[in-house]
């Protein structure tokens, strides 16, 4: 039995990113290097998008009237380039409005303060560049980052190993997938901390004494 989203969304939190990519068939990375501003922290949650206009915030600052509890933030622009959309200031209404995360498809600046606040913060740049005020952009539009589209409302996880996206009417199973993952690696987990190795369990060391894999 799955829970409620927000349960949902809490599990695949504590699960983690790689975890939950893994579990639903290698599917929704959100594929860039990015920089935990905030690290150690696990966020998951539904996500409110922002598209903004090249070089501008305005967006952002619509945002914050949308922003629902539990909610991922997930801001990108135009050309994404080191820019800050977000500081210390726009993260303050953020986290007051109960959001679990954000993460930035451009810079962030102010970053020793976000680093003290309890949200998870991940950004592709810091950078103190200052952003515009002047296009309107977009809230909660279907985004494109690291690859992957991203809707209104599917779960985004957040973690020290980067970000990876699940459609919302596939949380359920994906939770299920994760749930059977995660007693899948703990069985393994016990297996190596007994010394068995992987080499031999998979049948590896086999295959390569038959020559049956080429190089
Ligand atoms: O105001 C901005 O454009 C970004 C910023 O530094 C903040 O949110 O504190
Ligand atoms: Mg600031």
């Amino acid at each position: 039995m799955n829970g409620t989203p927000e349960r949902d969304a809490a599990e695949l939190g504590r699960a983690g990113v790689a975890t939950v990519y893994e579990a639903y068939g290698r599917r929704g990375l959100i594929e860039h290097a990015w920089d935990a501003v905030t690290p150690g922290r696990r966020a998951a949650g539904p996500a409110c998008t922002v598209l903004c206009g090249p070089g501008d915030n305005r967006a952002v600052h619509e945002a914050m009237d949308a922003l629902r509890p539990g909610q991922i933030l997930v801001v990108t622009m135009a050309e994404p380039r080191p820019v800050a959309l977000l500081g210390d200031l726009l993260a303050t209404q953020a986290a007051v409005r109960g959001a679990a995360g954000i993460l930035v498809d451009a810079a962030v600046r102010d970053t020793a303060e976000l680093a003290g606040m309890q949200i998870a913060v991940h950004t592709r740049w810091r950078s103190a560049r200052g952003a515009g005020k002047e296009h309107r952009g977009q809230v909660n539009v279907p985004v494109r980052v690291g690859g992957t589209t991203i809707e209104p409302g599917d779960t985004v996880v957040l973690d020290d190993d980067g970000a990876t996206a699940v459609r919302a009417a596939d949380v359920p199973r994906v939770v299920e997938a994760v749930r059977a993952r995660i007693t899948k690696e703990a069985a393994l987990r016990a297996r190596w901390l007994n010394g068995e190795i992987s080499y031999d369990a998979y049948g590896l060391r086999a295959q390569d004494t038959e020559g049956s894999v080429r190089a």
